[in-house]
Order: structure tokens, then sequence, then C-alpha cells
């Protein structure tokens, strides 16, 4: 089998909504490829108001005795219990999935009324469910997959799609090029050899994880500092959140090598969002409170990425 599923942008492309069938009910979910439990709201969920919510099908059970809590890099949190039912995504169909029902979500998630839970695409190693770890979606539906990978394509204020099983040759230019993955530790890792900021060139090699469930494009200080260098007036400004620029400025592109090929995020992608003061705030932040990069959807949104699981591998292409 293989299936696409359309994914919509929210606001500063700051999360990709993707309708699916979950139980009796469609929910829009934030599919994830940082972390691996699928959760739900449901009708009792503490902070569930205006969000849809899971209704168990005939065919659901409980998974007794299972229980799941999750934590986020930006500090949010979910937690609950799991039924065992039929998950569809783009019409393909995991029959016996691990729906994580929340009975308590932060306020953070309560307050974004875009989604209705999270779907996870990481490894599944990383999933919280305990005592019985459980699978993510395309673990479960990966045998049947006509071509056992999924690709994202997330777009710059535009529907994209994610789609599973197959890859899709009107959906980028030029040729894919694979990496190795690093999922040592349940991402989707790689390594770029060098990076570039307008057309001066670094010759550092940077390792990240491709995480579609973060905004931002998270880098060491070092590597934010030789952007914004690059960025007339540019500040680092805590009380802000961060870096910060007058709306009025050009920003530079930023790319980076990959066995290669050179994926480039133009300047026109690289403002996240403008801040009530006149300044934005940049889509290239610092990765240090985390301890690793992660190349979010700011960096996501340039290309075509196939996630490859039985070769440990990720391919790239421009969009
Ligand atoms: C508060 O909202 C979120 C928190 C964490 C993630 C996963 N990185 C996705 C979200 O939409």
């Amino acid at each position: 089998v293989s299936g696409s599923a359309t994914n919509t942008p929210q606001p500063a492309d700051s999360e990709y909504i993707v309708p699916v069938t979950v139980g009796a009910s469609t929910v829009n979910l934030d599919f994830d490829t940082g972390s691996a439990d699928l959760w739900v709201y449901t009708s009792s969920t503490a902070g569930g108001a205006g969000h849809n919510y899971y209704t168990p099908s005939d065919g659901a059970t409980v998974m007794n005795g299972e229980t799941w809590s999750i934590g986020y890099g930006d500090g949010s949190s979910a937690s609950g219990n799991v039924y065992q039912d039929t998950v569809v995504v783009g019409g393909v169909t995991a029959t016996a999935q691990a729906v994580e029902a929340a009975q308590t979500v932060s306020s953070s998630f309560s307050s974004d009324t875009s989604n209705d839970g999270l779907l996870g695409l990481s490894w599944s190693s990383l999933n919280t469910v305990s005592p019985d770890q459980q699978k993510t979606f395309y673990d479960n539906v990966q045998s049947s997959l006509a071509d056992p990978v999924f690709a994202a394509i997330l777009k710059h204020d535009a529907p994209g799609s994610y789609d599973f099983g197959f890859i899709d040759s009107s959906k980028y230019t030029g040729n894919i090029t694979y990496t190795p993955a690093d999922n040592s530790q349940g991402y989707w890792g790689f390594t770029v050899d060098s990076y570039t900021v307008g057309t001066t060139v670094t010759s550092t090699a940077l390792s990240g994880i491709a995480d579609t469930g973060t905004s931002l494009l998270l880098l060491d200080d070092t590597t934010c500092g030789n952007y914004y260098a690059q960025v007339s007036g540019a500040i680092n400004d805590s009380s802000q959140g961060g870096w910060v620029y007058d709306c009025s400025t050009s920003l530079p592109d930023f790319s980076v090598s990959i066995n290669g090929y050179t994926a480039t995020v133009p300047g026109s992608y690289l403002t996240y969002d403008q801040q009530s003061s006149g300044q934005c705030y940049g889509g290239i932040q610092s990765s240090t409170a985390i301890g690793f990069n992660i190349f979010g959807d700011v960096f996501l949104k340039s290309q075509y990425v196939v996630f490859d699981g039985p070769n440990v591998q990720l391919g790239f292409a421009s969009q």
C-alpha cells in the first residue's frame, strides 16, 4: 500500500497539521519526526476545550495497565492512558495502533487549538508508554508499504504532504541525495559537511536531527553568530527570546552541504515572525539550551525529505 496525507502550515509555519482518522473520530495531528508517541485529546482531557477529541471505535480495546507521559524540548508535556485502535493516514491503515489518550496536557498544548495531538514519526525507541513500549504509526505500517519509506513535503505558507510508501519525483527537483541516519538516540540524526551563509563557506561539520515537530532551525552559538554577523543590526536579546533584527533587513541564504548536495534555505524563509516591538525574530536560533542541533521546519520546508527506516538513511532534494 501507499498513501498521501495533506499537511497544512499554521501561522508562521509554526507547525504542520494533518487530518487523521483515529478510531471513530477525525482529529488534526501535528506530525513529529522528533518523538514517538501518537497522542490525542479525549472528551475528558483537562484543557481540551476547543480541540477535537478521540472517540474509540467499537473494536478498540483499552491497553490495561499501560500509561504514558511525555515532555518536549520546549517544556510542554502531556500524559494519560492507552487504547489499541485503528488509525488511517492518507488511506494507509494501522489496525492495532497504540492510541495514547491524554488525561492531562500542559498549557502550551491546551492553548494551541490548531492541533488535537501529535503523531510521532521518530524511532519507536523514544515511545513513552510504560511498562510496554509501543510502536509508531510508521513502524506499524512499514511492512505493508510498497516502498518502506515516508517523505515529508513541508512548504512555506502552502499545503504540502506526508507520503507513505512511495517516492514522488514530481515533488522535488534534481536527484535525492541520501546520507546515513544516526538513530542511536531515537532521532533521525544526520551530519552536514559544511555550511554557507550568503557566499561565505565554513568548513565545519554540523550534526543535528530532522525534526518536523520543531518550528525553528536551532544551531550552535558559533554558527548562529556567523549567520547573524551578516544581518546588519541583529542582536541576541534574551528579553526577546534570542536573535532579532529590524524587519526591513534583508537576510542571507543559509545552506548546508550534505554528501555533495547543497541544501539551501532562502533568506526569505529565515524570518520566523514579527515581534510587537517591530523587530523580527529569526528562524535560526541557538540550540545551546537543548544540547544538539535541530533542523526543524524552517530548514525542512525548503526540502523534499525521505525517511528510510530499513536502510537507516535520510534523503534530501530541493523542492
Ligand atoms: C506546544 O506545542 C508543541 C510542543 C512540542 C511539540 C513537539 N516538538 C509540538 C508542539 O506542537
